[in-house]
């Protein structure tokens, strides 16, 4: 099977100080993959590392196509528009409408021909149930609502993969699982996710391959069938 994603003994570090070693992790097209741990255990470090923000010094690692190793710069952005990167705080832009959030990320990768960036915010929005929303600011939706956003935002370049940051940490329960299912739909129609999470409320409903960051360690937790 295709790999979107591999790192072979991998050191992962915040300044002078090692966060994660002797990290090796595969993922494949169309996996589902959470990643667990304490609160400073270094997911958000990993997931760092996996869009740039970090460097990879030590070991070897590609995503998507882009060697992490000897990644420059300038092939940041394009590293990026390869990867739909969801944060727990939605980050949207409060001072224009959805449509013109999207809009603005389209036209910031690219894209010039205004029927096609609207077939597709219209597509991203049918995606994650908002079409009707589009013409509303940032601050006039929900939580659940503005998360749902952020993720139609992270499909606009239809990525190969999707790093989700506790992209519930911010949401109630119930909020939480329509934002699950709205996941779920996206990796059931083939898109590969990568999702660090608290909440193991999530993942005993939507039980799939878990990593675990404990120790400057990262391990594949076997979970029980009960
Ligand atoms: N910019 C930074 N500079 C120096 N150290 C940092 C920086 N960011 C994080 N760290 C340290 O790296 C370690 C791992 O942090 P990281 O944010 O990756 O953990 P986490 O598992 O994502 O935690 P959380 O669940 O709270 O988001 C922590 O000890 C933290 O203090």
């Amino acid at each position: 099977m295709e790999q979107i994603l591999n790192l072979r003994n991998v050191s992962i570090f915040q300044r002078e100080n090692l966060i994660l070693s002797e990290l090796n992790l595969t993922i494949h097209k169309g996996d589902f993959v959470y990643l667990i741990g304490k609160t400073g255990s270094g997911k958000s470090s990993l997931m760092k590392t996996l869009y740039g923000d970090l460097p990879l010094t030590d070991g070897e690692g590609t995503i998507v196509d882009f060697n992490l190793k000897t990644l420059k710069e300038k092939d940041i952005p394009f590293l990026r528009r390869k990867l739909g990167i969801v944060f727990q705080d939605f980050q949207l832009l409060q001072d224009r409408t959805i449509a013109d959030n999207l809009l603005f990320v389209l036209k910031a990768t690219g894209w010039k021909d205004k029927e096609k960036m609207q077939a597709k915010i219209d597509e991203v929005l049918g995606k994650v149930g908002m079409k009707t929303k589009n013409f509303k600011f940032p601050h006039q939706l929900s939580g659940g609502e503005q998360q749902r956003i952020a993720i139609a935002r992270a499909l606009l370049n239809d990525p190969e993969l999707i790093l989700a940051d506790e992209p519930t940490g911010n949401l109630d329960p119930q909020t939480s699982i329509e934002v699950m299912q709205v996941l779920q739909e996206i990796n059931k129609s083939g898109r590969t996710i990568l999702m660090a999470t608290h909440d193991y409320a999530l993942i005993l409903k939507y039980p799939s391959k878990t990593l675990k960051c404990d120790e400057g360690k990262v391990f594949e937790v076997v979970q029980k069938s009960s």
